[in-house]
């Protein structure tokens, strides 16, 4: 089974599929940290992020090992643990010019489908991103657009991380979304996909729902 979870930042995608995965027995994958991954490392070998070869040529190079283990996540990026350092500000302010370089988009999105295919065995996946249930895994049994209003976005966002101003936290979620839905369809549910709100929901229960959703998308009987 595949359960895709798309939406715009901080809708709470990574926690909530994260909640939903260790809830179902299932594997996860955020699809954002690959993305990341390969920001650290252009920025890591002083690349010209600009310079679309360059960058995407050292996607293609890139050593990658990422957890599928909802409980135990980190990313290994050419040998080096970055599982805290591609969720540092200095990544997070520029990973939008490697998500909309086109030649990365497809060599991440090909391991991303690697990774999918891997989990099949252990009973399925839910994976979150931007273009899961339109580019990624279009064959995903459930599909959920994860939406929340820009205000519950940011105040979010500025409780997880204290130290962001006004400025950064803009900059994090609303800028990051203009660039990012260039090359990618979050703001407007896929066909077939479920939206939901969740500006007033608990994580919890935006857990608890697509679980539901989840359990009543399998076929009695059928194996997990
Ligand atoms: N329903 C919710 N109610 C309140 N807080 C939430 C809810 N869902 C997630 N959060 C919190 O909001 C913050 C952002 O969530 P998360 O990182 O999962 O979002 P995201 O959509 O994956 O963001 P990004 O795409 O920017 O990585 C986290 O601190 C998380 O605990
Ligand atoms: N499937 C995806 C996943 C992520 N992105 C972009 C969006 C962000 O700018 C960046 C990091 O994602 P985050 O960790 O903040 O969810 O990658 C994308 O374009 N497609």
């Amino acid at each position: 089974m595949i359960i895709a979870v798309d939406g715009p930042s901080g809708s709470g995608k990574s926690s909530t599929a994260r909640g939903v995965a260790t809830r179902l027995g299932l594997r996860f994958l955020d699809t954002g940290a690959t993305y990341r991954a390969v920001t650290w490392s252009a920025v890591e070998h002083g690349l010209d992020l600009d310079d679309t070869a360059a960058v995407a040529q050292r996607a293609r190079d890139l050593r990658l090992e990422i957890s599928t283990d909802p409980g135990h996540q980190f990313v290994i990026a050419d040998g080096a643990d970055v599982t805290t350092a591609i969720r540092e500000p200095r990544i997070s302010e520029v990973v939008s010019k490697i998500a909309t370089n086109l030649d990365v988009r497809k060599e991440l999105i090909r391991r991303q489908r690697a990774i999918i295919d891997n989990a099949q065995p252990s009973g399925g996946i839910v994976v979150e991103g931007r273009d899961i249930a339109t580019v990624v895994a279009t064959d995903a049994e459930l599909k959920v657009l994860l939406t929340a209003d820009q205000e519950a976005r940011m105040a979010r966002r500025g409780a997880e991380v204290s130290s962001l101003t006004a400025e950064q936290l803009r900059d994090q979620i609303i800028r990051r979304d203009a660039d990012d839905s260039t090359v990618s369809e979050f703001q407007v549910a896929s066909d077939g996909a479920v939206t939901i709100d969740s500006t007033y929901m608990t994580l919890e229960e935006v857990i608890d729902v697509i679980s539901r959703l989840a359990k009543e998308t399998v076929p009695q009987g059928q194996d997990r």
